[in-house]
């Protein structure tokens, strides 16, 4: 697939409609369990309600609980590099290997959401991406952690155990190039704006907000990020469990790129279905010729000291 430049902000020209189902999971602190559920639901997703589904999504972290004191316990080590040949066969990781095998007999492109994953040098929150064919085909470490205090309502601060990830990722499918973030990625309007001219139809993020910033602010940064970008945006979230020590918001969503709600649900186990057509990025960017208009000329390049001046 050729790779648009920076400014063309079009969509990659391969691109086709496609049916996305977002895979709204019940975890639990079994990890097992987990696997077995998640290959459950994705078969389930795949064959569709009615309309074979082509790319499936999990949650972040659908096979641990959410949490720091979790992560080292739960995490997998991945030894997965980016253009060298991957056997899933020899993986040291079961989560892969599980995936994969899940990918492969539901015959879809598969978001195997986040888990926790080590190195040598540290603890990542790393979402995983596999063909049809069962393939690994990529991975994104999440690049922005989630650190916030809000008093009294939410404090989290995934850099007390985790590293971030140094790279934005992209990957080529039959349908066109899709971006991929993890939850408080989609915080930084930077990383969707650079998927947008990438030729990338779609950002999607595997997620966990929880009850505080998910009524704030869910549904307002993907509609906000879609409009920006003039393209799709999704958000795939564990379904509420009210054992666990964070809750998570739910409402897994998917929006198109005139900030229309596509598809959603509330804060149960569910499977939320929607197609993507790369027209409506044609007609939206034709109609509301936002890109075009930019200034370039006045803008400074995105250093932090253009930015800030220091
Ligand atoms: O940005 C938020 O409000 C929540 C982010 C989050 O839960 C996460 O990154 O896992």
């Amino acid at each position: 697939m050729s790779q648009p430049s920076w400014k063309t902000f079009a969509p990659a020209p391969a691109a086709k409609p496609f049916r996305l189902a977002l895979v709204q999971m019940l975890g639990s602190k079994d990890k097992e369990y987990n696997l077995k559920h998640a290959r459950e639901l994705v078969l389930k997703a795949a064959k569709g309600e009615g309309k074979k589904s082509d790319v499936v999504v999990l949650p972040e972290c659908f096979n641990s609980p959410y949490g720091v004191k979790y992560f080292p316990d739960y995490a997998e080590r991945i030894d997965f590099e980016l253009g060298k040949p991957y056997d899933v066969s020899r993986s040291p990781s079961k989560t892969v290997q599980a995936l994969s095998a899940a990918a492969k007999e539901a015959g879809v492109w598969l978001i195997g959401g986040s888990m926790p994953e080590k190195d040598d040098e540290g603890l990542y929150n790393t979402a995983m991406v596999y063909n049809p064919s069962g393939d690994l085909v990529t991975i994104h470490r999440k690049v922005h952690l989630f650190d916030i205090d809000i008093p009294g309502k939410m404090t989290f601060k995934e850099s007390e155990v985790l590293t971030g990830g140094k790279a934005l990722t992209y990957f080529d499918t039959e349908f066109g190039r899709i971006g991929l973030g993890i939850c408080y990625d989609i915080r930084f309007p930077e990383q969707a704006f650079i998927a947008a001219h990438q030729g990338c139809v779609i950002m999607i993020y595997p997620s966990a907000f929880n009850m505080t910033t998910g009524p704030m602010h869910w549904e307002l940064l993907q509609r906000g990020r879609a409009v920006d970008n003039q393209m799709y945006v999704s958000m795939c979230s564990p379904a509420r469990n009210l054992s666990a020590d964070y809750h998570a918001w739910g409402h897994s969503m998917i929006v198109d790129p005139y900030g229309n709600i596509v598809g959603t649900t509330d804060e149960n186990e569910s499977i939320v279905y929607g197609d993507v057509d790369p027209q409506k990025i044609v007609d939206m960017r034709a109609g509301i010729p936002v890109q075009s208009q930019k200034r370039y000329d006045i803008y400074p390049n995105l250093t932090e000291s253009a930015v800030t001046g220091q």
